[in-house]
């Protein structure tokens, strides 16, 4: 992994509709992620939080099925421009959030830099909605479809290039809640899933060698978006989407360390944390407990 890391806070709650997931990357700071990462030896820069505008809530822009449309565009634009800029300067992006809608500006940073960015989805959901098929006109349920080039232009444009990336270059792990359209979009564009019934049958270790075997093959570079709802909400009931079922403390933790070792992550974000919903903190903890083995923490 690089050595030098540049922290970027996303305080939004526009994607979604529940208040306090804006304060997850304070909840994350406060739970150690500078201290933690410098302990591993990294330099770590951290650029404060992106400015996000405070609009009147719960508004779905005219004729679309989305709501805070020009809200959640304009915050992924300037997320995209930081985190252009730090993959520039030759540094890890790390981005916290903030709700998983900020995975659009996050690749529209650093996609450009790569021919192929692979992308490891790890999540209880998809995030392949579009306005047509979103049960709820929630942003955070779009950015996978968006990032693919599918979905409302003023999101797929942001960066000024579409797609950020490629079907084949997705690996999804921990899905445990589809709707009707991204099941469809997973099957018609051929979307690697290791839903939880295939994590259950193979076993964590299995399916991270072969998701780093997938994507070592084929892509010059990996992000890694880390939505804490594919943990189980029983280890991590500080987010907005819980389901049950997910994946443990202990799977998340071997996956991290995999990573870790293959040596393939080149930019990561870790979103949905709501410390309003949370529980003392813990799930900003396991957030940062989860980096701290990505970036290649060990016992001895
Ligand atoms: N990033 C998330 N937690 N996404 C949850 C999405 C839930 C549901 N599929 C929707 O579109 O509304
Ligand atoms: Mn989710
Ligand atoms: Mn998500």
């Amino acid at each position: 992994m690089k050595k030098d890391i540049s922290l970027i806070g996303v305080p939004m709650d526009l994607g979604q509709n529940r208040r306090g997931v804006d304060m997850g990357p304070s909840a994350m700071r406060y739970a150690g992620v500078v201290e933690r990462l410098e302990a591993l030896h990294y330099e770590l820069d951290d650029l404060g939080d992106i400015d996000i505008s405070r609009p009147d809530r719960y508004r779905k822009d005219d004729g679309t099925n989305l709501r805070n449309l020009l809200e959640v565009a304009e915050a992924n634009a300037k997320l995209a421009e930081v985190v252009d800029e730090v993959v520039r300067e030759d540094k890890f992006p790390l981005v916290l959030g903030g709700d998983h809608s900020i995975a659009i500006g996050t690749l529209a940073g650093v996609a450009k830099h790569y021919q192929n960015l692979g992308v490891i989805w790890y999540d209880a959901h998809a995030d392949l909605n579009t306005g047509e098929t979103s049960p709820s006109g929630n942003i955070h349920g779009m950015p996978l479809a968006v990032s693919l080039g599918i979905g409302h232009e003023k999101l797929t444009g942001i960066g000024g290039y579409e797609p950020k990336i490629r079907p084949e270059n997705i690996v999804i792990i921990g899905a445990r809640s589809l709707d009707e359209g991204e099941k469809k979009l997973i099957r018609e564009k051929g979307i690697k899933i290791y839903t939880m019934h295939e994590i259950d049958r193979l076993g964590m270790s299995t399916v991270m060698e072969e998701t780093i075997h997938y994507l070592q093959k084929q892509t010059d570079g990996v992000h890694l978006s880390l939505d804490l709802d594919g943990l189980d909400p029983h280890d991590a009931p500080g987010v907005g989407t819980p389901v049950i079922g997910g994946l443990s403390y202990r799977e998340s933790h071997l996956a991290m360390e995999m990573l870790a070792e293959a040596n393939i992550v080149t930019s990561a974000e870790f979103v949905e944390v709501n410390p309003i919903l949370d529980e003392k903190n813990k799930t900003a903890s396991i957030a940062v407990g989860l980096m701290g083995s990505l970036f290649g923490e060990k016992l001895l």
